[in-house]
């Protein structure tokens, strides 16, 4: 039975549920369980801290888990990224008082906050700044203008929490991070059929598929704008002159597609959602 960690908190847990239950797995009915298990997919879900998940999938307890990258980079676990949700996505980024810092080179010697110091030391270590880290557990933001911080490194997503705080971004990106799926284990047989349900659940949503007719003398110019994933479907019409042509397309290109075909001379252009895909 494929054992998986799942994030029972934070900014994670409900899409990394919802994925689930999109791929086709029972989640758990009560939702302050700690496990639960879908004997009909040969499954056991553990609900733990996105931040503990890295060091469950480490150690081999479990066997595949989803969390952000950033988490994974900041435990130090021996697990590996094995693919990428379209989740979560965030950058972890330095801020001071306006002015006070313009690069990197600048934090030498000062006290930087973040609740992600395994992360944040790396970085620095690698570039060759030496700062004392203030380990905090959130609300990092609150460290300059409290006092116990000159610098701030945080995951940064609107950026609403600095503004608030009158704090400015400098320097280099420390990280682009996103909900990803981790595992200490190879060719484990289960993980395969997961990483391909998950997938299935990212292209259900990010495609849609078009239908469209067209003439034939058309069918070029038409296939250029829709090429699909491999090849597109071509299907006879009654009418010889025209073929039905069938693609998917990126569901944030849908109305420039279809407003394109039309104009070259394609009609009945239909759009549908995919419920479900293995691609
Ligand atoms: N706006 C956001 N705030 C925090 N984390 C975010 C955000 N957007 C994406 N993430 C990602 O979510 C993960 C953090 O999740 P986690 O559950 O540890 O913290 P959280 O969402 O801050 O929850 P909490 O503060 O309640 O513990 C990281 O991978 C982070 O990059
Ligand atoms: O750029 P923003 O959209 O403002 O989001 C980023 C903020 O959100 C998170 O905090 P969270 O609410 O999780 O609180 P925490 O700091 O206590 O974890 C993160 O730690 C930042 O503080
Ligand atoms: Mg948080």
């Amino acid at each position: 039975m494929l054992r998986i960690a799942v994030p029972n908190k934070g900014s994670l847990s409900e899409t990394a549920a919802d994925m689930l239950v999109e791929a086709g797995y029972t989640g758990r009915r009560d939702p302050r369980a700690l496990s639960a298990v879908d004997p009909r997919n040969d499954v056991e879900f553990f609900y733990l801290r996105p931040r503990d998940i890295a060091t469950y999938v480490g150690s081999g307890a479990l066997d595949v888990g989803i969390t952000g990258r950033d988490l994974l980079l900041d435990s130090g676990s021996q697990a590996a990224e094995i693919g990428t949700l379209d989740f979560g996505g965030s950058t972890f980024r330095f801020a001071g008082r306006p002015g006070q810092f313009a690069e990197l080179g600048d934090l030498e010697g000062v006290r930087v906050a973040t609740s992600y110091p395994g992360l944040v030391g790396d970085f620095l270590a690698r570039h060759g700044v030496t700062a004392a880290l203030v380990s905090l557990d959130g609300a990092v933001e609150s460290a300059i203008n409290l006092g116990v911080a000159d610098a701030v490194a945080d995951v940064v997503s609107t950026g609403s929490t600095l503004r608030a705080q009158g704090l400015e971004i400098f320097g280099p990106v420390i990280l682009e991070s996103t909900a990803v799926l981790i595992s200490a284990k190879q060719d484990l047989a289960g993980i395969a059929t997961l990483q391909r349900r998950l997938q299935g659940v990212l292209v259900a949503r990010q495609y849609v598929l078009m239908d469209y007719d067209v003439p034939v003398a058309l069918l070029d110019s038409a296939t250029a704008i829709t090429p699909g994933l491999e090849s597109p479907t071509i299907s006879p019409l009654q009418d010889s002159g025209w073929v039905a042509v069938r693609a998917m397309v990126h569901r944030s290109d849908t109305n420039h597609v279809m407003d394109s075909l039309y104009d070259i001379g394609a009609r009945a252009i239909l759009v549908s959602s995919i419920h479900a895909a293995r691609i």
